[in-house]
């Protein structure tokens, strides 16, 4: 069994939704970045002895909440050391528009982890883009880099639609299983 851990950040409790779902198909321990982009010392040490690290963020105005990029900088610390080579990574956002350029949040994240000597994992889910294909779905959003989901603007994070929350917990618990395969 591999040691997951999903790192968010959440403004108003949308993406805080999707990451439980992402966390329990993960069997992964949640930790979430404060107001300020901070998290604990102790929290560091739970990013530093995992396994899989799954990143997640809101796409706001086209990339990461100011919050995530904040601890993406923190992260230089443990670049210097390359503290976290060869870990398992993912990540996953969640926008109010369809598209609402959530790709460049998540290829933001690829990044990141790539820039630590990690190994990205894909979503791994056939999109549903038939004409009869619904939000019920999974993957219904199309993605491949990650996991997409999408948060009406105008209703709270309960009436996420059902297959993009499937969809966030499918990709959770396949970051875990490669994570598992690949430590042996
Ligand atoms: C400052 C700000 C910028 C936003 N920019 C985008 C955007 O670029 N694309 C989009 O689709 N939605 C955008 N939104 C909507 C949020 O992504 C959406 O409401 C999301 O569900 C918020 O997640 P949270 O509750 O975890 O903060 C933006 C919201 C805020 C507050």
């Amino acid at each position: 069994m591999s040691n997951t851990v999903v790192i968010y950040y959440s403004g108003y409790g949308h993406t805080r939704r999707v990451a439980e779902y992402v966390a329990e198909g993960a069997k992964a321990e949640l930790i979430e970045i404060d107001a300020n982009g901070d998290i604990t010392d102790a929290a560091w040490e739970k990013l530093n002895a995992a396994d899989a690290i799954i990143f997640g963020s809101p796409t706001y105005m086209g990339s990461a909440a100011w919050q995530f990029k904040k601890f993406a900088d923190a992260t230089s610390k443990v670049w210097f050391t390359r503290g976290w080579q060869d870990k398992v990574f993912g990540g996953f956002t969640n926008s109010a528009s369809l598209n609402g350029d959530k790709q460049v949040t998540l290829i933001f994240m690829q990044t990141l982890a790539s820039q630590h000597g990690g190994i990205w994992v894909s979503l791994g889910l056939a999109p549903a883009n038939t004409f009869d294909a619904t939000r019920n779905d999974v993957n219904n959003l199309g993605g491949s880099v990650g996991a997409l989901v999408q948060s009406p603007s105008d209703r709270g994070a309960e009436d996420t639609a059902a297959g993009d929350l499937e969809t966030a917990r499918l990709y959770g618990a396949r970051v875990t299983e490669i994570a598992a395969r690949l430590k042996g």
